[in-house]
């Protein structure tokens, strides 16, 4: 079978409020970042498929007729994404050597890949291809990069395949696909993300999908159009973490104390709530600085909350407590226990006041960038609309 060579990217994502308590049907709003994920798959004449994820240093490489024998009779169509297969994943499992608890970064992409690439092929004969993924984000700090590794895999295989047209047209402007063949994508990157994270409640793959800000509540999805331009300051504290660790520590919380965590999650779901109807009126009537107090007051609870839960950390602490020193206010993002945080600037914030934050918090050994947000969502690319040094990361062309 001949497969399309094609060009993917699909950004990060910052939640602004309702990690965890998203994951238990309670309203999350995250939002696009400008930082991307790029993946560029090739057809080769090797007789092998190939991955070369050079952010987790993992390059391997397999014969087909070693991959064949994984494919079953009963394969699920492109269009059905609706659930993982327990006998593939068993299988890859054990062809991967992942036993289970085994949460290692390399064993949880590699299975993603093969899942993804075996449930879309494996109805045919196994095409040659080799994959190589490289991202801006760092991985594993809560900003996405899971679901923006999946979503690329998603929208690559999807269009390698024929399950969905190549939308570029001029290669110096990407081109994004039609709203169908985007839920399917998000469909196939919610299968990554499962297999990632374990229980996802979707949010980081509906924004790496859509881009923008999404207002996500139980698989459903809102755009948000209505949302002022904000400042944001993001903080990696370089604290390693597992979201799907802190995703299962909060759910054994909540099997322990259910009177006790079900009002937090209400709680969170009433400022995402709040924070939702702040923004909207951002945009109807002038900006005040009252609307920025609200927002940071809310940005404090949520911290306090998310601490509760168990995902705090002593790195985001003290990203807080010296963000508070300059007048900021910072809660962290994605699954906590360390990663990123974000920072609310106001409009009117010193050039001079951003400068010294930064020194401080660069002081702590953190690695900060002030960002745009709402970047598009998943993309196809020609080489002339890919940064040069990411397409020499991707390799030879
Ligand atoms: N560029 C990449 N190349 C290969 N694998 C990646 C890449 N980025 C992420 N991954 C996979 O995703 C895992 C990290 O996912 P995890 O969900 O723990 O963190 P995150 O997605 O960055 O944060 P959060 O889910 O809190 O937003 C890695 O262990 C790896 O398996
Ligand atoms: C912690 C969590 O709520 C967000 C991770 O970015 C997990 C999820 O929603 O899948
Ligand atoms: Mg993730």
């Amino acid at each position: 079978m001949h497969v399309r060579h094609c060009i993917i990217s699909a950004p990060g994502k910052a939640i602004l409020h309702g990690e965890h308590a998203v994951v238990h049907g309670k309203v999350a709003l995250a939002v696009s970042l400008n930082l991307r994920t790029y993946l560029e798959l090739k057809a080769t004449s090797t007789g092998k498929v190939s991955i070369d994820l050079p952010n987790i240093d993992t390059f391997l490489s397999w014969d087909l007729s070693d991959l064949q024998p994984l494919v079953s009779e009963s394969f699920a169509k492109p269009e059905e994404a609706q659930r993982l297969d327990p006998e593939l994943l068993g299988r890859l499992r054990e062809f991967v050597g992942v036993t289970n608890g085994n949460l290692d970064t390399r064993s949880m992409a590699t299975l993603a890949f093969l899942y993804i690439y075996l449930s879309l092929f494996g109805s045919g004969e196994l095409p040659a291809l080799s994959v190589c993924v490289w991202s801006e984000l760092p991985t594993g700090a809560g900003l996405g990069s899971s679901a923006a590794y999946s979503v690329c895999l998603a929208a690559a295989l999807l269009t390698a395949s024929g399950a969905i047209p190549a939308p570029l047209r001029d290669p110096s402007a990407p081109a994004r696909w039609c709203q169908e063949d985007m839920e399917l994508i998000n469909s196939w990157a919610f299968q990554g993300e499962r297999i990632i994270h374990g229980n996802p409640s979707g949010v980081d793959n509906a924004v790496g999908t859509w881009g923008g800000m999404l207002r996500f509540l139980s698989g459903k999805i809102i755009p948000l159009s209505r949302v002022p331009l904000l400042r944001i300051l993001l903080t990696n504290t370089k604290v390693p973490r597992s979201t799907k660790l802190l995703v299962a520590g909060v759910k054994d919380k909540l099997t322990k104390f259910p009177s006790v965590i079900n009002p937090v999650l209400d709680s969170v779901d009433a400022i995402s709530c709040t924070c939702e109807k702040t923004l909207a009126e951002m945009t109807s009537e002038p900006i005040t600085g009252e609307h920025y107090n609200v927002l940071e007051e809310l940005i404090d609870i949520n911290q306090s909350q998310l601490c509760v839960l168990g995902v705090g950390h002593p790195s985001l602490d003290t990203l807080c407590r010296v963000t508070l020193t300059h007048g900021l206010h910072s809660k962290l993002t994605g699954a906590g226990g360390g990663g990123c945080g974000i920072t609310l600037l106001r409009p009117e914030t010193d050039a001079a006041v951003v400068r010294d934050t930064v020194r401080d918090l660069q002081a702590c050994g953190y690695d900060c960038w002030e960002t745009s947000i709402g970047g598009p969502g998943v993309q196809q690319h020609g080489a002339p609309s890919v940064r040069e040094d990411i397409l020499e990361r991707l390799g030879p062309r």
